[in-house]
């Protein structure tokens, strides 16, 4: 990581993040990405199974209850499974941006414990972007979309194509994302931007 900076600021020529003409409708639900995805896949069982929506601008909200398997102290959620949250709904601008996008750096401020139980309401909002970097901010709400704010994170995730997947993920589970035509075909629209 040398001579990388590593600030959350966006540099001074970043520009506002575009709403793509073909995002999901406001108050669409974004489908999982993937289903063995533990922030948002049907298929794991311990999993976030974090559900989100459109918003109306590059924004999004979610919500996701905590549960015994999300503790990390007696009663409370675990930090990192709050920071999955954030992150996980960070990673849904991409729908709104459309493109593909993967976290490079999530800072992540921790202000009230979060029991289980707990339904979180999360929103994510895209604020700049310069060249393949995108500056968003993600806040997490105990019990509904006004309640006190438990987490927040600033955030920059980084667009990538298809290859990031195919060349670094294990080989049994890309094969078989790629056997299925209809994960093939969403991703490979995300390529085509706009
Ligand atoms: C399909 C979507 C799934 C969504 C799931 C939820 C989100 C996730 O959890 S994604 C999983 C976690 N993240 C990862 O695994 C990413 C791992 N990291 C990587 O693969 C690489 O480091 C990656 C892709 C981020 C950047 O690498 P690379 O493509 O070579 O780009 P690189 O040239 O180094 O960086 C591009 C720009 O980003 C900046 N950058 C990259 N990483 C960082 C960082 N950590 N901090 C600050 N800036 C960074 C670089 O400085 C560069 O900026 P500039 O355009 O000004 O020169």
């Amino acid at each position: 990581m040398s001579g990388r900076t590593t600030a959350l600021t966006p540099p001074a020529d970043a520009g506002p993040p575009v709403r793509h003409p073909e995002a999901p409708a406001p108050g669409e639900i974004i489908g999982s990405h993937y289903e063995y995805c533990f922030g948002c896949g049907g298929g794991v069982a311990h999993g976030l199974h974090l559900e989100t929506r459109a918003g109306e601008g590059v924004n999004v909200t979610a919500e996701f209850t905590v549960r015994e398997a999300h503790q990390g102290a007696p009663g409370l959620a675990h930090g990192g499974v709050l920071a999955t949250a954030l992150d996980e709904t960070l990673g849904s601008l991409g729908w709104m941006l459309r493109v593909i996008a993967v976290t490079g750096r999530l800072e992540t401020d921790f202000l009230r414990p979060v029991p289980v139980g707990t339904e979180l309401h999360l929103t994510a909002e895209a604020v700049a972007v310069h060249r393949r970097k995108i500056y968003c901010t993600a806040t997490g709400r105990i019990g509904g979309p006004d309640g006190p704010v438990a987490v927040h994170a600033n955030a920059m995730f980084v667009e990538v194509k298809i290859d990031h997947f195919i060349d670094n993920g294990r080989k049994e589970e890309i094969q078989a994302v790629m056997a299925d035509p209809d994960q093939v075909k969403v991703a490979r629209a995300f390529e085509v931007n706009p």
